[in-house]
């Protein structure tokens, strides 16, 4: 362990902690910060690293510039040779420094021009909900498994954004890409030493954890590749057309005429594409199905939810954005899906970029950094109930909505998700009118949960689907 390093469980030499924290990270992290406190330490490998655990601690942290670069993961490194051809960092989600100011700045705001902020966002989400309401009002009667059924409306919501434009339900294209985000993202094992000595890639190029993040990877890229040329081909003179593909180009090209610097190519513009599906789409979908499930497992709770809507919408319109603000329990049920859910529990890892102090122990420059999210959303400390769904968590006494400073399941500070704002219009759009225009009842058949590792993916139910309000529109 390095001097004046947090403590943490015993290192072996070459392997580290490894077999302390696999087979699954988030009970081992979880062990760690009830042994070793606010901050602690593991080794994977050749790879020391910081956890911090308690969130008085974190937000500072989070909001220093020196804890907020990024390490670089295999599946960034993989992809930014894919795209370019060289080992130049590409994108927002695993950059630091200034490539990573630079590409977060404007794509925050061109998505925010594009409708991040409510309105031109709404008719696009509403389309989505439509087709879903038409699925899920023919399945009265039946068993009914949710899955990934939210994440094609969820691709369709950014694809609307990034190139103005929408999939059939029933596109192939559209399936496969699902099928391909989700798997890239449910096997994809930052622990795994395949990719941390990506020397072993040399000698057994074959080997599973390798070829299949590669093809899944190199399809989706493939995918955005066409896109991107057949947008530029046919939608790129359409002046009326908005997206931030045409946002980029634009203001790429402009630059170019006037003989400027810009940081923006489009290579850059692969990359942040790839990552707004990649962070945008599973996320906000998983969050979903975790809804149905413990809505479905909880009919009291759902009972109050629907009382509320019926009350403050009417049973004859479906709710809208200009809703959000007077539906407390609502969003306090929506908050507390979130927290229940835990869906991504340590962040995405950090780096610092200097030498610091944290609580008397010295982190030097280049340590990785992880955040432990999940300890905040679960602890006894902070929660009433903490394993229960208990919406009131996130109610004042008065019954107005209210989120505690350790709630941080976007992250916060410099790094915090880039998609938030768009992330909570979706949840409360599709949460607020699935469960106004349907009632979702559990099965008895046998609850299934299966093992993730970088987001916490609900378990595979049966669920039974009531129509309710059935004349209502928006
Ligand atoms: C319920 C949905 C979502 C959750 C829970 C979530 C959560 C998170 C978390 C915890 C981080 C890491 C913060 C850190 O490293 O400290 C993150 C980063 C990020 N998210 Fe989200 N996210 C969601 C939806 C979205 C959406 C809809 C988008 C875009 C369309 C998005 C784009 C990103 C990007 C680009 C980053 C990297 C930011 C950076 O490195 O500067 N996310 N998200």
């Amino acid at each position: 362990r390095p001097p004046c390093f947090p403590p943490g469980p015993f290192a072996l030499p070459i392997v580290g902690s490894i077999f302390s924290i696999l087979p699954s990270p988030k009970e081992s992290f979880s062990r760690f910060q009830k042994k070793y406190g606010p901050i602690c330490s593991y080794k994977v490998f050749d790879n020391w690293s910081i956890i911090v655990n308690d969130p008085a601690l974190m937000k500072p942290l989070l909001a220093d510039p020196v804890f907020s670069g990024r390490k670089h993961l295999y599946l960034f490194s993989l992809r930014d040779e894919v795209i370019s051809g060289e080992k130049m960092p590409l994108g927002i989600l695993g950059t630091s420094g200034d490539v990573w100011k630079n590409q977060r700045r404007f794509t925050l705001r061109s998505l925010k021009d594009l409708g991040f902020g409510r309105n031109s966002i709404e008719p696009i989400m509403q389309k989505e909900l439509e087709d879903l309401i038409n699925t899920f009002s023919q399945t009265e009667g039946q068993k009914v498994d949710v899955g990934l059924t939210f994440n094609s409306s969820i691709i369709n919501v950014i694809w609307a954004m990034v190139i103005g434009k929408r999939f059939s339900h029933e596109d192939v294209r559209l399936l496969e890409l699902v099928d391909k985000v989700n798997k890239m993202l449910q096997s994809f094992n930052p622990f795994h030493p395949a990719y941390r000595f990506p020397i072993i890639k040399k000698f057994f190029p074959n080997l599973d954890v390798y070829k299949s993040q590669d093809t899944y990877m190199r399809q989706l890229l493939s995918f955005i590749e066409d896109e991107t040329a057949q947008y530029e081909k046919e939608l790129l003179a359409d002046e009326s057309s908005f997206s931030y593909i045409r946002a980029y180009l634009k203001e790429m090209k402009e630059a170019e005429t006037e003989g400027k610097e810009t940081p923006l190519n489009m290579h850059h513009l692969k990359a942040n594409i790839f990552e707004l599906f990649l962070a945008g789409s599973e996320t906000t979908a998983s969050t979903l199905w975790w809804a149905v499930y413990l809505l479905a497992s909880n009919p009291d709770v759902q009972k109050t939810i629907q009382k509320e809507l019926d009350e403050v919408i009417g049973e004859d319109k479906l709710p809208t954005l200009a809703h959000m603000d007077s539906l407390p329990y609502t969003t306090a049920a929506i908050y507390e899906v979130q927290r229940v859910a835990d869906l991504v529990p340590f962040a995405v890892p950090h780096e610092t970029t200097e030498d610091a102090t944290v609580s008397g122990y010295r982190i030097p420059k280049g340590t990785t950094v992880m955040f432990n999210l999940s300890h905040g959303l679960k602890d006894p400390k902070y929660w009433k109930y903490p394993d229960r769904f208990y919406p009131e968590h996130f109610l004042t006494e008065e019954g107005k909505p209210y989120k505690p400073e350790n709630f941080m399941p976007f992250g916060s500070g410099k790094r915090v998700c880039l998609g938030e704002s768009l992330a909570r219009l979706e949840l409360f759009l599709f949460f607020a009118t699935l469960v106004h225009r349907f009632s979702w009842k559990l099965s008895d058949d046998p609850i299934v949960w299966e093992k993730s590792i970088v987001l916490s993916r609900p378990p595979r139910f049966m669920v039974e689907i009531s129509n309710r309000n059935s004349n209502a529109v928006f």
